[in-house]
């Protein structure tokens, strides 16, 4: 993590080749959120260290014949990021570099701003195209950024937007033409809030963000346990099996 002058932090995601988040991911970003929250940085700009791919979103090799043990620790913890990005009360944004498929896209609407790169990038809730379920809170993050009936759509057909499609529909707020640009625009966002005083923009925030961030925080273990229930189902196993063969012989094309 670096930490500018201007004392906004900049979080670069680094876990080649396609920052898929796994348990030990999570616990990092987890640790530094925390840390960006005690340092009393202005904001924080979520990247990525890799030049296409700004998240996979979640490591299937997780959700693949888990160990039980594990599998609970990950998804506990998948819920702790999120609750701490989207309730965060400093300001957030996200210079989207490259893909953010599934939870990249979770974790990019989680942030207050979003800037992606003009390019062949794609981002977008896919869950169902591949046979699984965006839990409630993948889906409030995306209705939170979007029309509600564009979002129905998107979730239902597993939609992944273009970048100037994303643009049009609200799912990024502008478009750069490279990383540096893309980070910039995020800190000029962020020092908007520079003659706001932080604790009542970060109370408003919360408040306007807590009917979402409320229902996974009074329904964690019944959320963690229809994540089991339906990632110990053979079919939803079949799909992810399926799914990581597809794109373990699109890479040795
Ligand atoms: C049961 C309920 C669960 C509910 C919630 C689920 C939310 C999720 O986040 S599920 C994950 C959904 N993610 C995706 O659909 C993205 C899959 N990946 C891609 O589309 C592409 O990898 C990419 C567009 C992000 C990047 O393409 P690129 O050509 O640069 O890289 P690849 O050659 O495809 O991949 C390199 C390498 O990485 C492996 N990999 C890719 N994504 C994942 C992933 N999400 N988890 C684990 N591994 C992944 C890929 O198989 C390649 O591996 P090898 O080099 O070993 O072949």
């Amino acid at each position: 993590m670096a930490v500018d002058n201007d004392g906004i932090a900049v979080v670069t995601l680094q876990r080649p080749p396609v920052n898929s988040l796994n348990l030990d991911l999570l616990q990092a970003m987890n640790n530094t959120f925390d840390d960006v929250a005690k340092n009393k940085s202005k904001g924080m700009i979520l990247t990525s260290a890799s030049p296409t791919v700004f998240s996979a979103g979640l490591d299937i090799m997780e959700m693949y014949k888990p160990d039980p043990k594990r599998v609970e620790t990950f998804w506990v913890t998948l819920q702790d990021m999120w609750l701490k990005l989207f309730g965060a009360s400093f300001p957030t944004a996200a210079a989207i570099n490259g893909h953010a498929p599934a939870g990249g896209c979770l974790i990019a609407t989680s942030c207050e701003y979003r800037v992606m790169l003009s390019g062949k990038f794609t981002i977008g809730l896919n869950e169902t195209a591949l046979g699984i379920v965006a839990p409630t809170w993948f889906q409030d993050s995306l209705r939170h950024t979007i029309p509600t009936r564009q979002a129905e759509i998107a979730l239902t057909t597993g939609k992944m937007f273009t970048v100037d499609e994303a643009l049009k529909v609200g799912l990024i707020d502008e478009t750069a033409a490279d990383k540096a640009e893309a980070i910039e625009k995020c800190k000029k966002f962020i020092k908007r809030f520079d003659k706001i005083p932080s604790l009542a923009r970060g109370m408003t925030k919360q408040i306007f963000r807590q009917e979402v961030l409320k229902k996974l925080l009074t329904n964690r273990q019944a959320d963690t346990k229809q994540f089991l229930d339906l990632v110990n189902q053979p079919k939803v196993q079949q799909s992810l099996e399926l799914y990581l063969a597809m794109l373990k012989q699109k890479s040795q094309k």
